[in-house]
């Protein structure tokens, strides 16, 4: 294990070459609202031997409304975003910049970027393709516009309480596979269903699904009763792939979460050497080596070591 780690640290430190991946999210929130998902994309960039360099793009600097308010926000966004290697969008609530998120959707995804977009990010992915593919100009989700002629992102039937939204779908649930095709799937180790966290109040609207997929956004994995969309993938894009779970977290050092990790290797431009030879990593890393458990037992006794090994020395 030892050996591991300390292989881990002297890669990292000698790795020359850079991925820039762009963060499109809200930033005056809590400052580490996002760690688990920069971890995610630092155990991925490491596995694919690149150093992170990631920007961290306030959505709403990438809106019309910016270019007038402060043309100067609003092209460094835009600069920020078109000379990144990919794009990420990340879970989120409330309205603001919710706009700009399905704006750098759209770059993305008409300009063969990388893009992994997590719960929220999912659900931009679909209502920027609802409007912009479909042709349903107002398509939107109801937790931003309720009166909205094209909900096609909605709340959760079971949660639809009538008083203040009900409560969240929290915890870790089965997402099933309904095609071999899937690069997901292929990350995961060709399983045919995986386990992964949610946190979400809204969902793909189920009666849109058959129109997306007739344009190519298919729905490749789904809750066990097949009702919920968990898992989107564009067809004929390098890398356009949104979840509605929470993948990050369950992203370890040595097992980085398959999204990010298929993020960042279409970022680096490995994805389709990868996949050609049969979705094996480098000897180094081994995405399905090791148990959660015993790694993290072992990560924590290793962090007592190391603060023991200071109090010694100081
Ligand atoms: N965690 C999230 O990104 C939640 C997304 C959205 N606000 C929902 O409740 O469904």
């Amino acid at each position: 294990m030892m050996m591991r780690w300390k292989d881990l640290s002297d890669r990292h430190d000698r790795l020359l070459k850079e991925v820039t991946i762009a963060l499109v999210g809200k930033y005056t929130q809590l400052e580490d609202a996002y760690s688990s998902v920069i971890k995610s994309l630092q155990h991925s960039s490491l596995c694919v031997s690149h150093r992170l360099n990631l920007r961290c793009i306030e959505a709403d600097h990438l809106e019309a409304a910016m270019m007038k308010e402060n043309p100067s926000k609003y092209h460094d966004a835009w600069h920020q975003l078109v000379s990144a290697n990919g794009v990420l969008v990340p879970g989120g609530f409330g309205k603001r910049g919710v706009e700009g998120k399905c704006l750098a959707a759209n770059w993305a995804r008409t300009n063969n970027k990388p893009f992994l977009g997590v719960c929220l990010g999912l659900q931009c992915a679909v209502i920027e393709y609802s409007r912009n593919v479909l042709g349903l100009e107002d398509a939107h989700s109801t937790e931003f516009n309720p009166k909205t002629k094209n909900p096609v992102v909605i709340d959760m039937p079971e949660h639809n309480t009538g008083q203040m939204g009900g409560t969240m779908r929290l915890g870790k649930r089965k997402t099933l596979f309904n095609t071999e095709s899937s690069i997901l799937r292929k990350l995961y180790g060709k399983q045919s269903f995986v386990e992964e966290r949610h946190r979400h109040r809204y969902e793909v609207n189920p009666t849109i699904v058959s129109q997306l997929e007739g344009e190519g956004m298919k729905f490749v994995g789904r809750s066990e009763d097949g009702e919920r969309m968990e898992i989107m993938e564009l067809q004929g894009h390098p890398y356009y792939v949104g979840v509605q779970y929470h993948p990050e977290y369950l992203s370890r050092p040595m097992k980085p979460s398959a999204p990010y990790l298929g993020l960042l290797l279409a970022s680096t431009g490995k994805l389709s050497t990868y996949v050609t030879r049969g979705f094996r990593l480098s000897p180094h890393l081994s995405y399905s080596e090791g148990n959660d458990e015993e790694l993290d037992e072992e990560i924590a006794q290793l962090s007592i070591e190391k603060s023991d090994s200071v109090e010694s020395t100081s």
